[in-house]
Protein backbone atom coordinates (compact mmCIF):
# COMPACT_ATOMS: atom_id res chain seq x y z
CA UNK A 1 0.00 0.00 0.00
CA UNK A 2 1.41 3.20 -0.92
CA UNK A 3 2.02 5.63 2.10
CA UNK A 4 0.06 9.13 1.90
CA UNK A 5 2.54 12.29 1.69
CA UNK A 6 4.06 13.09 4.85
CA UNK A 7 2.16 16.60 4.82
CA UNK A 8 -1.19 14.30 4.93
CA UNK A 9 -0.54 12.98 7.78
CA UNK A 10 1.36 15.91 9.16
CA UNK A 11 -2.02 17.62 9.44
CA UNK A 12 -3.96 14.56 10.45
CA UNK A 13 -5.95 14.09 13.91
CA UNK A 14 -6.04 10.78 14.71
CA UNK A 15 -9.20 9.92 17.67
CA UNK A 16 -8.97 6.46 19.36
CA UNK A 17 -11.65 6.27 22.38
CA UNK A 18 -12.45 2.97 24.17
CA UNK A 19 -13.53 1.87 27.53
CA UNK A 20 -11.02 1.49 30.94
CA UNK A 21 -8.61 -0.75 29.52
CA UNK A 22 -8.93 -1.59 26.13
CA UNK A 23 -5.64 -0.61 25.27
CA UNK A 24 -5.96 3.17 23.89
CA UNK A 25 -2.93 4.15 25.20
CA UNK A 26 -0.72 1.52 23.96
CA UNK A 27 -1.81 1.37 20.26
CA UNK A 28 -1.96 5.04 20.16
CA UNK A 29 1.81 5.24 21.25
CA UNK A 30 2.48 2.74 19.04
CA UNK A 31 0.58 3.92 16.14
CA UNK A 32 1.73 7.58 16.83
CA UNK A 33 5.29 6.45 16.84
CA UNK A 34 5.13 4.37 13.72
CA UNK A 35 3.33 7.12 11.50
CA UNK A 36 5.80 9.81 13.19
CA UNK A 37 2.79 11.89 14.73
CA UNK A 38 2.20 13.83 17.91
CA UNK A 39 -0.01 11.68 20.89
CA UNK A 40 -2.03 13.23 23.33
CA UNK A 41 -3.59 11.06 26.57
CA UNK A 42 -6.36 13.13 27.68
CA UNK A 43 -7.19 10.35 30.50
CA UNK A 44 -4.22 11.56 31.84
CA UNK A 45 -5.17 15.38 32.30
CA UNK A 46 -8.27 14.02 33.87
CA UNK A 47 -6.30 12.33 36.15
CA UNK A 48 -3.70 15.57 36.68
CA UNK A 49 -6.99 17.49 37.72
CA UNK A 50 -8.00 14.88 40.32
CA UNK A 51 -4.25 14.30 41.45
CA UNK A 52 -4.11 18.33 42.07
CA UNK A 53 -7.76 18.14 44.01
CA UNK A 54 -6.95 15.70 46.11
CA UNK A 55 -3.63 17.13 46.98
CA UNK A 56 -5.38 20.27 48.26
CA UNK A 57 -8.10 18.42 49.96
CA UNK A 58 -10.90 19.39 47.85
CA UNK A 59 -13.96 17.07 48.41
CA UNK A 60 -14.48 15.37 45.27
CA UNK A 61 -18.50 14.55 46.50
CA UNK A 62 -18.38 18.50 45.85
CA UNK A 63 -19.19 19.05 42.26
CA UNK A 64 -19.23 22.82 42.88
CA UNK A 65 -16.37 22.76 44.97
CA UNK A 66 -14.17 20.76 42.15
CA UNK A 67 -16.19 23.58 39.90
CA UNK A 68 -14.70 26.50 41.70
CA UNK A 69 -10.68 25.04 41.62
CA UNK A 70 -10.87 23.81 38.21
CA UNK A 71 -9.11 26.55 36.60
CA UNK A 72 -6.27 26.43 39.04
CA UNK A 73 -4.14 23.49 38.24
CA UNK A 74 -1.44 23.90 35.68
CA UNK A 75 -1.44 20.95 33.55
CA UNK A 76 0.99 20.39 30.84
CA UNK A 77 1.09 17.56 28.51
CA UNK A 78 4.11 16.27 26.67
CA UNK A 79 3.40 15.03 23.24
CA UNK A 80 6.33 12.62 22.57
CA UNK A 81 4.44 8.82 22.04
CA UNK A 82 8.20 7.49 23.47
CA UNK A 83 8.08 9.12 26.21
CA UNK A 84 4.25 10.55 27.26
CA UNK A 85 4.99 13.37 30.32
CA UNK A 86 2.20 15.10 32.72
CA UNK A 87 3.12 17.63 35.06
CA UNK A 88 0.73 20.09 37.14
CA UNK A 89 1.89 23.25 38.58
CA UNK A 90 5.53 22.30 37.35
CA UNK A 91 5.75 18.72 38.98
CA UNK A 92 6.46 15.50 37.09
CA UNK A 93 3.18 13.39 38.31
CA UNK A 94 3.23 10.78 35.74
CA UNK A 95 3.35 7.89 38.34
CA UNK A 96 1.42 9.96 40.90
CA UNK A 97 -1.90 9.81 38.88
CA UNK A 98 -1.78 6.00 38.18
CA UNK A 99 -2.06 5.61 42.01
CA UNK A 100 -5.42 3.73 43.56
CA UNK A 101 -6.51 7.00 45.18
CA UNK A 102 -6.47 9.48 41.59
CA UNK A 103 -8.17 5.89 39.81
CA UNK A 104 -10.79 5.91 42.32
CA UNK A 105 -11.74 9.81 42.42
CA UNK A 106 -11.13 10.66 38.59
CA UNK A 107 -14.75 9.92 37.04
CA UNK A 108 -16.40 12.32 40.00
CA UNK A 109 -13.91 14.91 38.58
CA UNK A 110 -14.27 14.60 35.27
CA UNK A 111 -17.88 14.46 35.28
CA UNK A 112 -17.94 18.52 36.38
CA UNK A 113 -18.51 20.53 33.27
CA UNK A 114 -15.91 23.28 34.01
CA UNK A 115 -13.08 20.59 34.05
CA UNK A 116 -14.52 19.03 30.94
CA UNK A 117 -15.01 22.86 29.89
CA UNK A 118 -11.17 23.51 30.93
CA UNK A 119 -9.53 20.36 29.37
CA UNK A 120 -11.05 20.60 25.92
CA UNK A 121 -9.81 23.90 25.50
CA UNK A 122 -6.56 22.32 26.53
CA UNK A 123 -6.59 19.55 24.48
CA UNK A 124 -7.63 21.52 21.49
CA UNK A 125 -4.57 23.98 21.96
CA UNK A 126 -2.37 20.90 22.13
CA UNK A 127 -4.05 19.45 18.33
CA UNK A 128 -3.16 22.47 16.79
CA UNK A 129 -3.47 22.06 13.21
CA UNK A 130 -2.89 18.11 13.80
CA UNK A 131 -0.14 15.79 13.22
CA UNK A 132 -1.59 13.92 16.55
CA UNK A 133 -3.05 11.00 17.47
CA UNK A 134 -5.40 11.57 21.12
CA UNK A 135 -6.87 8.98 23.27
CA UNK A 136 -9.58 9.24 25.31
CA UNK A 137 -13.81 9.01 25.49
CA UNK A 138 -15.15 12.09 23.56
CA UNK A 139 -12.62 12.51 21.14
CA UNK A 140 -13.96 11.84 18.38
CA UNK A 141 -17.54 12.82 19.21
CA UNK A 142 -16.52 16.75 21.27
CA UNK A 143 -13.14 17.44 21.14
CA UNK A 144 -12.32 16.97 17.43
CA UNK A 145 -15.31 15.85 15.84
CA UNK A 146 -13.21 16.86 12.71
CA UNK A 147 -10.69 14.14 13.31
CA UNK A 148 -9.40 12.24 10.18
CA UNK A 149 -9.51 9.06 11.37
CA UNK A 150 -11.94 7.68 14.07
CA UNK A 151 -11.15 4.79 15.74
CA UNK A 152 -13.23 3.17 18.83
CA UNK A 153 -11.03 0.47 20.29
CA UNK A 154 -12.88 -2.01 22.73
CA UNK A 155 -11.97 -5.57 23.93
CA UNK A 156 -13.86 -8.22 26.05
CA UNK A 157 -14.37 -7.55 30.01
CA UNK A 158 -12.42 -10.74 30.28
CA UNK A 159 -9.49 -9.82 28.12
CA UNK A 160 -9.15 -6.04 29.56
CA UNK A 161 -9.48 -7.04 33.12
CA UNK A 162 -6.66 -10.26 32.70
CA UNK A 163 -4.32 -7.64 30.54
CA UNK A 164 -4.63 -5.00 33.43
CA UNK A 165 -4.29 -7.55 36.19
CA UNK A 166 -0.93 -8.51 34.29
CA UNK A 167 0.20 -5.30 33.82
CA UNK A 168 -0.64 -4.62 37.91
CA UNK A 169 1.53 -7.69 39.09
CA UNK A 170 -1.25 -9.51 39.91
CA UNK A 171 -1.95 -13.02 40.30
CA UNK A 172 -5.34 -14.70 39.44
CA UNK A 173 -7.10 -14.38 41.84
CA UNK A 174 -7.38 -10.70 41.57
CA UNK A 175 -8.71 -10.84 38.40
CA UNK A 176 -12.36 -10.68 39.53
CA UNK A 177 -11.35 -7.52 41.48
CA UNK A 178 -9.99 -6.04 38.88
CA UNK A 179 -12.79 -6.71 36.81
CA UNK A 180 -15.47 -5.17 39.10
CA UNK A 181 -12.98 -1.87 39.38
CA UNK A 182 -12.84 -1.91 35.53
CA UNK A 183 -16.82 -2.18 35.16
CA UNK A 184 -17.47 0.22 38.01
CA UNK A 185 -15.20 3.26 36.31
CA UNK A 186 -17.06 2.34 32.74
CA UNK A 187 -20.45 2.72 34.16
CA UNK A 188 -19.83 5.95 35.73
CA UNK A 189 -17.63 7.13 32.93
CA UNK A 190 -20.39 6.04 30.66
CA UNK A 191 -22.79 8.46 32.43
CA UNK A 192 -20.14 11.40 31.46
CA UNK A 193 -19.86 10.26 28.22
CA UNK A 194 -20.84 7.48 25.98
CA UNK A 195 -19.30 4.40 25.85
CA UNK A 196 -19.72 3.63 22.33
CA UNK A 197 -18.45 4.32 18.83
CA UNK A 198 -18.80 8.03 17.58
CA UNK A 199 -20.40 8.33 14.18
CA UNK A 200 -17.67 7.49 11.31
CA UNK A 201 -15.36 5.29 13.79
CA UNK A 202 -14.51 2.31 12.63
CA UNK A 203 -14.66 -0.40 15.68
CA UNK A 204 -11.60 -2.49 16.40
CA UNK A 205 -12.38 -5.36 18.54
CA UNK A 206 -8.60 -5.82 20.36
CA UNK A 207 -9.84 -9.50 22.17
CA UNK A 208 -8.23 -11.41 19.97
CA UNK A 209 -5.60 -9.27 18.87
CA UNK A 210 -2.05 -8.86 20.06
CA UNK A 211 -1.14 -5.68 20.67
CA UNK A 212 1.67 -5.61 17.59
CA UNK A 213 -1.46 -6.32 15.29
CA UNK A 214 -4.11 -3.94 16.98
CA UNK A 215 -1.10 -1.01 16.01
CA UNK A 216 -0.91 -3.12 12.42
CA UNK A 217 -4.55 -2.04 11.85
CA UNK A 218 -5.02 1.00 13.13
CA UNK A 219 -1.99 2.19 11.31
CA UNK A 220 -3.38 1.08 8.50
CA UNK A 221 -7.21 2.82 8.56
CA UNK A 222 -5.16 5.98 9.86
CA UNK A 223 -3.14 5.64 6.30
CA UNK A 224 -6.30 4.91 4.12
CA UNK A 225 -7.94 7.95 5.86
CA UNK A 226 -4.92 10.19 5.19
CA UNK A 227 -5.36 8.56 1.27
CA UNK A 228 -8.78 9.60 1.13
CA UNK A 229 -9.89 5.61 0.63
CA UNK A 230 -11.94 3.25 2.69
CA UNK A 231 -10.14 0.25 4.42
CA UNK A 232 -11.60 -2.87 3.48
CA UNK A 233 -13.29 -3.52 6.47
CA UNK A 234 -14.44 -6.94 6.24
CA UNK A 235 -10.48 -7.80 5.38
CA UNK A 236 -9.45 -6.25 8.46
CA UNK A 237 -12.08 -7.11 11.17
CA UNK A 238 -13.30 -4.01 11.49
CA UNK A 239 -16.57 -2.19 11.48
CA UNK A 240 -17.68 0.95 10.22
CA UNK A 241 -20.06 3.05 12.12
CA UNK A 242 -22.56 5.44 10.32
N1 LIG B 1 -3.98 -6.32 22.23
C1 LIG B 1 -3.39 -6.47 23.42
N2 LIG B 1 -2.94 -7.67 23.80
C2 LIG B 1 -2.39 -7.84 25.04
N3 LIG B 1 -2.23 -6.85 25.94
C3 LIG B 1 -2.64 -5.62 25.59
C4 LIG B 1 -3.24 -5.36 24.32
N4 LIG B 1 -3.56 -4.04 24.27
C5 LIG B 1 -3.19 -3.51 25.46
N5 LIG B 1 -2.63 -4.45 26.25
C6 LIG B 1 -2.17 -4.28 27.64
O1 LIG B 1 -3.36 -4.01 28.39
C7 LIG B 1 -3.09 -3.09 29.44
C8 LIG B 1 -4.05 -1.89 29.31
O2 LIG B 1 -3.69 -1.18 28.14
P1 LIG B 1 -3.73 0.41 28.10
O3 LIG B 1 -3.21 1.01 29.37
O4 LIG B 1 -3.09 0.81 26.83
O5 LIG B 1 -5.31 0.64 28.04
P2 LIG B 1 -6.16 1.98 28.13
O6 LIG B 1 -7.36 1.77 27.28
O7 LIG B 1 -5.30 3.14 27.81
O8 LIG B 1 -6.54 2.00 29.67
P3 LIG B 1 -7.13 3.20 30.56
O9 LIG B 1 -8.34 3.72 29.88
O10 LIG B 1 -7.49 2.57 31.87
O11 LIG B 1 -6.05 4.24 30.67
C9 LIG B 1 -1.61 -2.72 29.31
O12 LIG B 1 -0.88 -3.52 30.19
C10 LIG B 1 -1.27 -3.08 27.87
O13 LIG B 1 0.09 -3.44 27.70
N1 LIG C 1 -11.43 12.25 27.15
C1 LIG C 1 -11.55 11.71 28.39
C2 LIG C 1 -10.55 10.93 28.94
C3 LIG C 1 -10.73 10.41 30.20
N2 LIG C 1 -11.85 10.67 30.88
C4 LIG C 1 -12.04 10.18 32.23
C5 LIG C 1 -12.62 8.80 32.32
C6 LIG C 1 -11.61 7.96 33.02
O1 LIG C 1 -12.15 7.24 34.11
C7 LIG C 1 -10.56 8.94 33.53
C8 LIG C 1 -9.13 8.47 33.37
O2 LIG C 1 -8.92 8.04 32.04
P1 LIG C 1 -7.91 6.83 31.69
O3 LIG C 1 -6.56 7.28 32.12
O4 LIG C 1 -8.37 5.65 32.47
O5 LIG C 1 -8.03 6.66 30.22
O6 LIG C 1 -10.77 10.15 32.86
C9 LIG C 1 -12.83 11.44 30.32
O7 LIG C 1 -13.89 11.68 30.96
N3 LIG C 1 -12.68 11.94 29.08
Amino acid sequence: MPLPSQHTLSRMVVAIDGPSGSGKSSVSRGVAARLGLRYLDTGAQYRAMTYWMLQNKIDIADPAAIAADAGAPAIESGTDPAAPAISVDGHDVAVAIREADVTGAVSAVAAVPEVRARLIALQRQIIGIGGIVVEGRDIASVVAPGAGAKIFLTASEDARAARRNTENGGGAGTVAATREALTRRDSVDNRTNALAAASGAMVVDATELTLEQVIDQVARIVIHAAQGSAPNAASQGVGLTR
